[in-house]
């Protein structure tokens, strides 16, 4: 299994996050991915930088006027003579209008997130940009032949929609992986989000498709972020009606229900018979992760990644949270040395 990374990621640092009424530095930090790249190293797999991919490519999922928006923001908050990171003051909710887009930064910042958790930075979108090319590599590698692949993503990507950034993601690695797959010939392609958090992003890109099945377990939207998408009754629009698959657990849910509701998710994507795989990786699912409250052990990932090698699917794999960052490394080589049938 071929690891993508690219030292881009680490451009996009600086920020605070609004977290518990405070803003505080970014869970989502550099040092994540130096701690993965470390460990997938020790674990003896080969990393390679990512190929550059057509500005095109990224709007295969994402709406043109979003991107130009992430691509230039900063550029543009700059030039106003502001300082420092961006981070919205206002949303289009309840009672205001989201059919016109406001002309100032700001607005259309607010027009564009759904947080105040996802701060622009200068190098923001040359590392978003790479982290996309992370993921179209890793699918490239699965269509030339590879039955599998990492993309060690960062920043990630499930919470990005297709014209929507929050949640730490500005463009969905994983939307754009499954879209690549698809592009390359692959009829049906399954993505399989195991992250603690719903994918809202990749759910509302492939809501009314057929062709990409999106199945998530995650943590209850009733109390756990996003709050507003990833309920049981979400099951797809129009043509895409029976493809979209949430199974929400309580906080506090461990092995036991984990594994049962994993299982229930490989026999969806078993009844879709896919041609390939693509799995949102997030091990923020650890009991030791300081935003999230699941309580898998580190013993559970291998587990998973020898279920999910059960399928007998090309599979890409795409990072996406995690923040014990001590052990976030040895978590995500679980379950890539678990798929390899070496632990
Ligand atoms: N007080 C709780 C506030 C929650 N703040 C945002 C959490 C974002 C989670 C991001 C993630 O882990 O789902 C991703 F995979 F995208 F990185
Ligand atoms: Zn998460």
């Amino acid at each position: 299994m071929k690891v993508v990374h690219s030292p881009l990621h680490a451009r996009h640092d600086g920020g605070k996050e609004l977290h518990r009424g405070e803003l505080v530095p970014c869970f989502e930090m550099p040092v994540r991915a130096d701690y993965i790249l470390k460990a997938v190293e020790r674990a003896g797999l080969e990393v390679l930088e990512p190929r550059s991919f057509a500005h095109e490519s990224l709007l295969r999922v994402h709406d043109a006027a979003f991107v130009e928006f992430l691509r230039t923001a900063h550029a543009e908050w700059r030039s106003l003579g502001k300082q420092g990171f961006m981070l919205p003051s206002g949303f289009p909710a309840r009672g205001l209008r989201r059919d016109h887009i406001p002309s100032g930064i700001n607005g259309r910042m607010g027009y564009y997130a759904f947080d105040a958790s996802t701060p622009i930075v200068e190098g923001t979108w040359d590392a978003a940009l790479a982290a996309a090319h992370c993921a179209l590599t890793a699918a490239a590698l699965v269509a030339e032949g590879e039955k599998s692949a990492y993309a060690l993503c960062r920043p990630p990507g499930h919470h990005a929609g297709h014209a929507l950034y929050g949640g730490y993601c500005f463009l969905n690695n994983a939307a754009l992986a499954a879209q690549h797959l698809r592009d390359r010939g692959f009829a049906r392609v399954a993505v399989l989000d195991v992250d603690y958090h719903h994918g809202n992003g990749t759910q509302d890109i492939f809501w009314e498709r057929s062709d990409v099945l999106f199945v998530s377990i995650h943590a209850t939207p009733e109390t756990e972020y996003p709050y507003f998408l990833g309920y049981a009754d979400e099951r797809g629009a129009g043509a895409g009606e029976g493809y979209t698959l949430n199974l929400p657990l309580p906080r506090g849910t461990g092995w036991k229900e984990y594994s049962a509701a994993l299982g229930a998710s490989l026999d969806a994507i078993g009844t879709f018979s896919p041609e390939a795989l693509v799995v949102s990786l997030g091990v923020d699912t650890y009991e030791g992760d300081p935003i999230s409250a699941f309580k898998l052990a580190q013993e559970h990932y291998p587990l998973i990644g020898q279920r999910l090698a059960g399928l007998k699917l090309p599979t890409v794999f795409v990072q996406e949270g995690g923040y014990a960052v001590d052990e976030i490394g040895t978590n995500v080589a679980g379950v890539l040395e678990g798929f390899l049938g070496r632990r």
